[in-house]
């Protein structure tokens, strides 16, 4: 395969990269035929702008690229799958391999992890999006069109994870030689296992010196009921033996179930924004067919759209005349407004009009967190890229707040700290938006006692995601907390400390098994908010990084709940304020305090900073002043140098505003 121009001027853009920081580039992505162009500019070097940062985008030293004719592919000659695995197992590696395989891409050493195609997925090393590909393989003497769906493997993804694989009919589960069998493992086989998809294991990096893939092969036999002969093992590094999980795919994962005779019915698992094109929604279809020029219609709002490209992911999108049962693709249909492209909608013809499929359940957001812009004239637009990149990733929930210091902004659910994290860097690198992050919350329930207090929170029954929100004692019959059950998987000799940690966390054990002769799977039930902030990272070091965590919603249960002021020189700051479980709101007072006195800088004037519960004061910590009195040392007459003082500590205590502003990234 040749390599092209833009594959050169990709060498030399990266020795360039390795002078500057990559995050202070903005990035805009233009199509242009069949190749991506990606155009980044220097924020400090307005004229310079750089072509082609990601050689592994290009894709056009193809062959096929044109005129792909979509019926030569009947729906017994497809195979719809997708690769779940605990995060850093190999997916999207093993994913380049297939691709490299079937043709999809070439063989270069640019090509790593081609589906992790966001900025902030190669900078992390982590999987953020699913993606997905359509692969043409040879074998036995027929071309088969496998359609292959990378899905991300930490647990903040897993609704990306749940949508995926809700338009394939088998998943390759990847299970690395070496760790085994890890929490996010089990999730995701139960994942796939509850929407009776084909199973087929792979335990990869055989290649690794310590590999012990037959240890895998036994723990996948004890938890899921395997049989260890099903295991294929592969080094999707080395590429050995990745040609037979072809093979198994055909041979194992049944085509889909669909029929290209009934009205033509395709379902949106997925939808992206591009600034040139409008939203671009991918389609799995379950009967018919599609043609470019069709009219069809969303079954969410009743719209009419006409489509005006449609093709397949190679994965780059690739157009194609159409589209028929059982594919997979995009399609692009003058969708201009965001709210259009609803994911799980059900897209049919105008004249033939079908019964909307159920969809996805909506994601439940389990952290919450105020999002403003940091200069409250960029409030439209940032709306507008809150708004993009929610529907890009949909698993975002969105609601309109204000803040006494920070103006008009959103309260924003995430999934988790990650999620929230990895939204927030996308905002940045994406949009190019600054913003302000608020101290991440869970979202508590209660239950509201008078008839007072139901009329002015508007329901008996109530969800509170902002602290400023919070109910006072006497207008609740009984505050709820959002539990969870945590599953961590650990060598046996971390088990002492990794239960003192639970137990400090108020966690109850519910399960402990071994499931080989060293390691063990826990089973915890957890109040949500003792493991959205440093849980993970403890347990990480506390077992030298061996034990793996997953979790899943479990309800809610009774607490006793406060909420916790923080005064700062007597004043409460409303942004400040946190709910605590009442058995921890010492330490989390004493904690708050301490990191502040840590994090505002010193003064003219003395800083009190003190934790309260309603009047009652639980924790203080003293920023002491420059100097205690600034007048103490002008003696008698000198009125000027008096008022220069004073000047100066006036604007110390603006500057104490800004400091708020600043803490709230801080907490
Ligand atoms: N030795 C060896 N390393 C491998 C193999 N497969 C993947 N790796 C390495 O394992 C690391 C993780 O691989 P990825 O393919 O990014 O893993 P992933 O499961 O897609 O990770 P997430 O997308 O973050 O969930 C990378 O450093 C790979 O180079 C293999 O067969 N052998």
């Amino acid at each position: 395969m040749q390599i092209s121009i833009n594959n050169l001027k990709v060498c030399v853009l990266f020795s360039v990269r390795q002078f500057l920081d990559f995050r202070t580039f903005k990035v805009i992505q233009r199509k242009q035929g069949y190749s991506t162009y990606t155009v980044v500019r220097h924020r400090w070097m307005k004229n310079v702008s750089f072509f082609n940062i990601y050689c592994s985008k290009d894709f056009s030293s193809q062959s096929e690229k044109v005129n792909i004719d979509m019926s030569k592919y009947p729906v017994e000659n497809v195979r719809n799958f997708s690769i779940i695995a605990h995060i850093d197992h190999g997916k999207s590696t093993l994913a380049d391999r297939l691709l490299e395989l079937t043709g999809a891409i070439s063989k270069t050493e640019c090509n790593k992890q081609v589906l992790d195609k966001l900025q902030v997925e190669r900078e992390r090393g982590i999987t953020v999006k699913a993606q997905t590909a359509s692969l043409f393989y040879r074998h036995e003497g027929q071309t088969y069109l496998l359609n292959l769906i990378d899905t991300p493997g930490h647990v903040d993804f897993s609704y990306e994870v749940s949508r995926s694989i809700s338009a394939c009919q088998g998943v390759l589960l990847v299970v690395d030689a070496n760790q085994g069998i890890q929490a996010q493992t089990i999730a995701n086989f139960f994942l796939a296992f509850e929407a009776q998809l084909t199973i087929i294991p792979v335990i990869n990096k055989i290649d690794l010196k310590n590999a012990d893939p037959e240890r895998v092969e036994k723990q996948i036999e004890k938890v899921f009921d395997i049989p260890k002969e099903e295991c294929i093992k592969i080094s999707a590094k080395m590429g050995t033996n990745v040609d037979k999980v072809l093979q198994e795919v055909v041979r194992r994962i049944p085509p889909p179930n669909v029929n290209v005779e009934d009205p033509f019915k395709a379902l949106v698992f997925d939808s992206t924004f591009d600034h040139y094109r409008g939203v671009i929604a991918n389609i799995a279809l379950f009967g018919g067919q599609v043609h470019k020029g069709d009219r069809i219609v969303s079954a969410h709002l009743g719209k009419t759209y006409d489509v005006n490209e449609i093709g397949i992911l190679r994965p780059e999108e690739h157009p194609t005349e159409s589209l028929y049962a059982g594919q997979v693709g995009y399609i692009i249909a003058g969708m201009k407004e965001v709210k259009e492209a609803q994911i799980g909608d059900t897209l049919f013809l105008q004249k033939h009009p079908v019964e909307p499929m159920p969809g996805f359940r909506s994601a439940k957001p389990m952290v919450f967190a105020g999002m403003y812009p940091v200069d409250q004239s960029e409030y439209s637009s940032l709306k507008s890229a809150v708004e993009k990149l929610t529907l890009n990733d949909s698993s975002v929930t969105v609601n309109r707040d204000s803040s006494p210091a920070l103006g008009a902004g959103w309260r924003l659910g995430f999934l988790g700290l990650l999620h929230l994290d990895v939204f927030n860097q996308r905002l940045e690198q994406e949009y190019d938006a600054s913003v302000i992050v608020t101290a991440p919350t869970v979202p508590y329930k209660a239950l509201l006692s008078s008839t007072k207090s139901i009329k002015e929170y508007g329901s008996e029954d109530i969800t509170i995601v902002n602290p400023s929100h919070f109910p006072d004692r006497s207008q609740v019959l009984n505050y709820f907390e959002p539990v969870v059950i945590g599953t961590i998987i650990t060598p046996d000799d971390y088990i002492g400390k990794i239960i003192t940690l639970c137990l400090n966390r108020r966690a109850v054990q519910k399960k402990l098994v071994y499931i080989d002769d060293h390691r063990v799977m826990m089973k915890y039930l957890f109040p949500l908010n003792e493991i959205v902030v440093d849980f993970y990272d403890q347990l990480k070091s506390l077992s030298s990084g061996y034990a793996s965590f997953d979790y899943e919603d479990a309800g809610y249960q009774p607490a006793d709940l406060i909420k916790m002021d923080i005064l700062l020189n007597g004043k409460p700051v409303e942004e400040l304020a946190t709910i605590a479980h009442k058995q921890k709101a010492y330490t989390v007072g004493k904690t708050m305090c301490e990191r502040l006195k840590n994090s505002i800088p010193r003064q003219l004037f003395e800083i009190a900073i003190q934790a309260a519960i309603g009047n009652k004061v639980i924790a203080r910590e003293t920023i002491k002043a420059y100097r205690k009195n600034v007048l103490a040392k002008c003696y008698g007459g000198d009125i000027t140098r008096k008022m220069k003082l004073l000047k100066k500590q006036a604007e110390g205590k603006k500057k104490m505003r800004k400091i708020v502003l600043h803490m709230k990234m801080m907490v």
